[in-house]
């Protein structure tokens, strides 16, 4: 690489008397190649892992190396970058140095060619526009940038997002539909599904989407906007909480499965035995 930018960032994360209600640095991932840190040994860096947040315990006298973005799509997605957020504590003070280190900001960065059997996820962007685009959504990074919807476990049926004759790429979708309930005087929207592709993410289509969805609400006069979200997805949760909306808590969600559902197909046969 001939050129690079270096990015060197201070942080000082002041005690709290109340840690659980604020956060020193909300999740996000780094934008560049490798950022490395080091710390004055009071912890509070934490890196998602499997959908857990866990807590890194540094060890004296060493950096922590964090893999970011552009590492992720030059390899291809061979090394990810991980979601770190920092959570502050009411007993001492914590400050980290880190220095990230990225390609030119003039550099497109795109999948490094042998690391590239057949088709890739990721669209070769410029380093400097990839970051206009993550300061382009001012609020939701307060809130935490990284926007982890349930997707579907396989990326297979979007393989195919780029339409050579036109240059169409699908970065996400949300699925909504009108519904009505008994409660309600006017139907609202429900949310069955929003998805941005993974080398989508933390650039504000997910609040573009959910936007999109609640102002057409608004516009047709529906009164509500419901959707679900697993529990353990904090990242979710913590999106949605910052877009306004709030955990309903008196709702039991049913589900009928296995033998349960099973006995209704016995049923279904004993009736049709019987005539
Ligand atoms: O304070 C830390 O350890 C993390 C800092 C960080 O994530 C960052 O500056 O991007
Ligand atoms: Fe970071």
């Amino acid at each position: 690489m001939k050129s690079g930018f270096q990015l060197f960032i201070a942080n000082y994360y002041p005690c709290c008397p109340q840690p659980e209600l604020a956060l020193g640095m909300p999740p996000h991932s780094d934008h560049g190649l490798l950022t490395l840190i080091i710390q004055n040994q009071v912890g509070g860096l934490q890196v998602q892992h499997q959908g857990k947040w866990i807590h890194v315990n540094a060890l004296p006298n060493s950096l922590l190396v964090n893999t970011g973005d552009h590492l992720e799509i030059f390899s291809n997605g061979k090394y990810k970058s991980n979601v770190h957020k920092v959570v502050v504590n009411n007993t001492s003070p914590r400050i980290s140095v880190a220095v990230a280190h990225g390609p030119s900001l003039e550099a497109i960065v795109s999948p490094a060619s042998p690391l590239v059997q057949s088709e890739t996820n990721y669209i070769p962007m410029k380093y400097k526009d990839y970051m206009e685009m993550q300061q382009m959504d001012k609020p939701l990074s307060s809130e935490g940038r990284e926007v982890a919807y349930d997707r579907p476990s396989t990326q297979e049926p979007f393989k195919s997002t780029s339409n050579e004759d036109n240059n169409v790429y699908i970065a996400g979708y949300v699925l909504f539909y009108p519904c009505y309930s008994g409660y309600f005087e006017k139907p609202g929207f429900f949310i069955e599904n929003m998805f941005v592709r993974e080398c989508y993410r933390k650039c504000g289509f997910g609040k573009m989407l959910f936007s999109a969805v609640a102002s057409q609400a608004n516009k047709i006069g529906f009164t509500k906007v419901d959707w679900l979200t697993v529990g353990w997805n904090e990242n979710a949760i913590d999106f949605y909480l910052g877009m306004g909306a709030y955990i309903m808590q008196d709702v039991k969600r049913f589900r009928l499965s296995g033998e349960g559902l099973d006995a209704f197909a016995k049923n279904d046969q004993d009736g049709g035995d019987k005539g």
